[in-house]
This record gives C-alpha cells, structure tokens and sequence, in this order.
C-alpha cells in the first residue's frame, strides 16, 4: 500500500471529532429475508474554490448549518450567466441527511475525506458485513469533486480506497469466528453507453460488454472480470490498472474530467459454519461505488466534436437517472393500493438499467451530490436532484443461504447431477458440431469436384472450337473458287437465255414464198414457247406427243435455207449441252449443301432468284 495513503487512512487526529462516528458496529445478523424499507440516504459536499473560480474573484452562493443539516444556496448578486434574462433568482433552502462544508479547511466544520467516510460510509460497510446489498453515488456538475470524494488521491483518499482498507482491516483483525471470506472486485464504465471492462487492457476496436438480466443474479455484465482480492493492496493494483484505463479528458471545466460513468463493485461472500449445528451460512453482499459523469453545459465547458458528443450522451443518461429518481419518488409510489403515476424509466439507459437495483430494490443506497461553491443554475439543478432522490425508498434484504450439511450435500448431488447432464448435452452438441464439420468438408469437397470438371469441359470445348476454325480456314479457298465457278455458270445461263429469247432470225430469201410459221417448219419453237417468250421451257422431243421426235426437219420443201436449219440444230444442240450442264451444277449444289450446310442453300436461293 502507498505509505501515504496508510498514513493518510490511519490518521484521524485532524479530523473534526464532531462529525465522526462512532467505533465499527458490532456483528448484528438480522434474520435473512426481512426487507429492510428505508429511503436513499442524500448527503451534499461543497467543495473548496479552483484556481479559475479564485482568479475570477468567484462568488461563494453555498451555506451550510452543521445543527440542521440544512444547504443554503444565495442568489448572486452580479450574475453574468442571468443578466440578459432578466429572471429573479431566489436564495434556495433544502435539508438532507448530512451536509458536508469542504469549503474552507480553517473552518471548524470543514469536512475532510476522513469525515465524509466516517459519517456515513462507514456504516455502509456495517450493512455489507450483515449480507445487504449496498450503493454509494456520487452525483454533481462537471468538476464539482465527485471523483475527489469517491477515489481521491493518494493524499487524500476517497470513499473507495477507505472502504477497501477497512474492509480488509475488519476481516484480518476481527474476523467472526468459524468464518471464511472471500472478496472479489470488478470495475467497469459506462462510455457513451457501452460498458467497458476497466480491469482488461484497453484494445482497439474496444470490446463492450453485453447487459444480461437473471432471476437470480438480477442485471448483470455479461463476462465482467471479477477478480479475487486478498488484502488492500491486491484491490489498489487493480484499482489503479481501472483508473489508467478510465476514460478522462481534460474540459474546460475541469483538467482531468471523467467522460464516463465508473462502477467499483466489492461482492463480499462471508461462509460460516457451525460445529454445533451442523448448519453453514453464507452471507454475500454487494457494494456498488459509483462515480458519475459530471452534468455539463457546453457553453461553460465549451467542447466541441468529441468532447461535446460525449457531454450529451453523458447528460442524456443523467437526465433518465432524474426520470428514474422521479418516479421512484413518486408519492403514489409507495401508498398501499395506489398506482405509481409511471412505469420507471430503468431501461432508457445503460446506467438506470444496470443501477435498477441500488435505486429502486433490494439494496441500502446513498447519494452524495457534489456541488461547486459559485455556479447558481448548475448547483441549483443538482439540489433539486438531490432533494427528490430523498424521497426514493428501497426494499434492502439479508442475503443469506443457511442450510444443513445434509442440505448442502443434497445441493452439491443436485448440481453435480446438472453438471453431469450439462456435459452430456455439451459432448452432444460437439458431436453434432462435428459432423456438421464434417459435412461441410464434404460438400466443399464436391464443390471443388464439381469446379475441376467443368474447367475441363470448356479446356474440351475451346479445342472444338481451334479444331472447327483451322477446318473452316483450310475450306475457305475451296468455297472461294466455288463462288468463282457458281458465279461463271451463272453468267453461262443468263447468256443461253439471252439467246433463246432472241434468236437470231434469218430474213426469207426474197424468191421463195413466206413459210406458214405456226404450221410449218417452225411450228416447234412457236408450241415450246421459246418463241412466246417462255425462258423456263425448253424445245424436247420425249415431251411432245409422238409427231415431233425433237429433231430439226429438214424438209426440202419448208421453203428455208440450209443455213437456217443449222443454226436451228445448232441452237437446239447448244441448249442441251447447257440443259447437262445444270443437270450437272445442280449435283454439284447439292453435294454442296452437304459439305457446306446452308451456306450452299443461300447460294442456290440467290440463284433462283436471279
Ligand atoms: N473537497 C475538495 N477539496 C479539495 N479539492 C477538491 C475537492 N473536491 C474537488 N476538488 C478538486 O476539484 C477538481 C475537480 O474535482 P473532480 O475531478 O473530483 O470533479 P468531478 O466532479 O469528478 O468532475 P468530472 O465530472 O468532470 O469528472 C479537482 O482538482 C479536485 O482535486
């Protein structure tokens, strides 16, 4: 332990007598079960002038009667923050249950740390020894001494470090006979309404850590350190490891002003055991130690960005606290058979929801409102808190457990059976994690498969295509000269046909008489209609009915030349040598077309069409 701060917890000399209280309590054990009504403890502490409130030549608005308990807040008589309201400010009076002037050491009534512990404190511990749930909060405007009175410093520690040391003093110097303790602590804050773990390292990203709601346990932090202690200096290791992590920035306000709710958790477990009885009783309490963020006004502390972000989430959870603290102080709340006018606002905000229980069940609770000698509205505003929270009355109960050896073996049978069946459905659950593994493996193995072969398809598919491709290039130059011979033979055609459809007619030889054309020698071509202009029928001998055998008559007395015949049998020669060579095209298409598809056909529509 820091030998100032022994020095410091162990000299009572200079504290005011008056105030003290008397020696710890002796060991009372209430009966277990019996509620215990009783309503939120308020204390008010004032605190001495900083240095800007001096330099300012700041005005001290606070008084306090040490015989009344009573807080007196004064109007200012020049107050900037009002002049332009023009609103009349009145002097205030409220009465709680200790009023604690840290204003001005050289006074006779100036309450030192020592004082405050002593006071009240003190006999909190008393109800944590007799198994009650405790809480102890300090409430105020930013830089008003909260953190000074719940942790202090080194020279002058707060309510926390004075809590552990006495603790740990009662059980090594005073312990209660046939009984073990065990003492474990966590520490945890609420930052912009996430909780963090203030015994872990800090990580970035941080971890937060989820709210749960149990029967039994009530609300809780899921996976919160609570870490066993053995002596005071076990707790100040982990208490100083928690206040390195603890959110603080430096605000105009206030150089090292909290950012964050911190919640100091001491959970007590006291087992005794007795030889006569037979009987074990275990006793467990909670000390919740709270040290909220301040109320600020960002035009006094003047944050921006970040700084400003974190006052409104922090005025935010202390504007539900007040909603909560008005309900819980409503009247009609605690009167047999009347309705309370709201339901509570606990789950508004991490804070009310993880705080339900010190503020409204099953614990002994005390507030400390921490006020500023100097600022009329903000001081104002905590009193009125403070004043309503007065009227808030909790259900506190002894936690305890007594049972027999019998009982308790039955319990330890009860809960090994549990365990028992817990790790059967816990193999179970691994088993089936392993096939489901096992599974998976499967099926990503078949996926994997499944991606091999459909790679070699188209590796298969993109040789089709180079084998097809070098097939179709090496036949390019045969289709070509095709093209080039088609095109020749339809050039031969529209010839022949130019021909057939003008044939070259001889004039009659002037001495001869003019041949009968539709029943002479010419009477062929006029029925054939090569010469009515029928390209698509040609002059065939099988066609006609017998008296015609398709050759040219040469009759003498047809009354033509020679030379006309010819060139008739020439003609007609000519025309049957072309009727065998599309006969022969004709194939030549055909094959064509299976070699070639339809590339072949168009050429033959093409054809047809000229
Ligand atoms: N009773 C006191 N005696 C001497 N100094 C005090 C007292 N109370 C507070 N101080 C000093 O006032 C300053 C502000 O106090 P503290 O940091 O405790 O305020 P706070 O209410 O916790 O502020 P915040 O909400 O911003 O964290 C500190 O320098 C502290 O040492």
């Amino acid at each position: 332990m820091d030998p100032r701060l022994y020095a410091s917890l162990h000299n009572t000399s200079a504290s005011a007598p008056s105030l003290r209280a008397s020696e710890p309590l002796p060991m009372m054990a209430p009966s277990a079960g019996v509620d215990d009504p009783g309503n939120v403890k308020v204390v008010v502490r004032c605190r001495a002038f900083l240095k800007r409130e001096r330099d300012k030549g700041a005005q001290c608005l606070i008084r306090m009667d040490p015989a009344t308990q009573k807080t007196i807040l004064l109007a200012p008589t020049d107050d900037d923050d009002n002049s332009n309201t023009r609103r009349v400010l009145e002097d205030k009076e409220f009465t709680f249950d200790k009023s604690f002037w840290s204003h001005d050491e050289a006074d006779p009534h100036y309450a030192h740390q020592e004082d405050v512990y002593r006071s009240f404190a003190e006999e909190f511990l008393d109800h944590n020894f007799e198994g009650y749930h405790t809480c102890i909060f300090a409430y105020g405007q930013t830089g008003s001494g909260k953190s000074y009175t719940m942790m202090g410093t080194p020279d002058q520690p707060g309510l926390i470090p004075r809590t552990c040391v006495e603790l740990f003093e009662r059980i090594h110097q005073d312990p209660q006979p046939n009984t073990n303790y065990h003492v474990h602590v966590s520490y945890f804050e609420v930052y912009n309404e996430h909780v963090r773990d203030l015994l872990q390292p800090r990580t970035n990203p941080p971890v937060y850590l989820k709210i749960r709601e149990s029967q039994t346990e009530g609300v809780y932090v899921q996976g919160l350190t609570e870490a066993e202690v053995k002596s005071y200096a076990d707790v100040e290791r982990l208490m100083k490891l928690g206040d390195q992590s603890r959110t603080v920035a430096s605000t105009k306000m206030n150089d090292t002003s909290s950012r964050s709710h911190a919640v100091f958790t001491i959970r007590l477990k006291q087992i005794q055991h007795s030889l006569l009885s037979d009987q074990t009783i275990e006793r467990t309490a909670r000390m919740r130690l709270v040290d909220l963020a301040g109320s600020e006004r960002a035009k006094s502390t003047e944050a921006t960005g970040q700084r400003l972000k974190e006052g409104g989430q922090i005025n935010k959870s202390l504007t539900t606290l007040g909603r909560v603290i008005a309900a819980l102080a409503d009247p009609r709340r605690h009167g047999k058979g009347r309705r309370p006018r709201d339901i509570v606002p606990y789950r508004d905000s991490v804070l009310t929801w993880l705080l339900k229980d010190s503020l409204g069940g099953n614990s002994k609770t005390a507030m400390v409102a921490c006020i500023a000698p100097s600022d009329y509205e903000e001081t104002l505003s905590t009193l009125r808190y403070a004043d309503q929270a007065k009227r808030i009355r909790t259900r506190a109960s002894v936690n305890q457990d007594c049972m027999s050896s019998a009982q308790r073996d039955a319990q330890i049978r009860e809960m090994a059976e549990q365990i028992r069946s817990l790790q059967v459905s816990v193999n179970a659950a691994s088993q089936r994690k392993r096939e489901e593994a096992n599974e998976l493996e499967e099926y990503q193995r078949q996926v994997a498969m499944m991606q091999r072969l459909m790679e070699e398809n188209r590796q298969v598919s993109e040789c089709k295509i180079k084998a097809l491709t070098s097939e179709v290039e090496e036949l390019r130059p045969a289709n070509a000269a095709l093209r080039g011979e088609i095109e020749a033979l339809r050039r031969h055609l529209a010839l022949a046909l130019g021909e057939l459809k003008n044939p070259i007619i001889l004039p009659p030889p002037q001495d001869m008489t003019t041949p009968d054309l539709d029943q002479g020698e010419f009477g062929y071509l006029a029925e054939s209609g090569v010469l009515g202009g029928n390209e698509n029928s040609f002059p065939n001998g099988e066609e006609e009915d017998g008296s015609d055998d398709g050759s040219v008559d040469s009759d003498p007395d047809s009354g033509y030349d020679d030379g006309g015949d010819e060139f008739a049998l020439e003609l007609q020669n000519e025309a049957q040598e072309f009727l065998k060579d599309l006969g022969l095209f004709r194939k030549k298409v055909g094959s064509d077309v299976e070699r070639f598809g339809t590339r072949p056909r168009d050429i033959l529509g093409e054809l047809a069409v000229n």
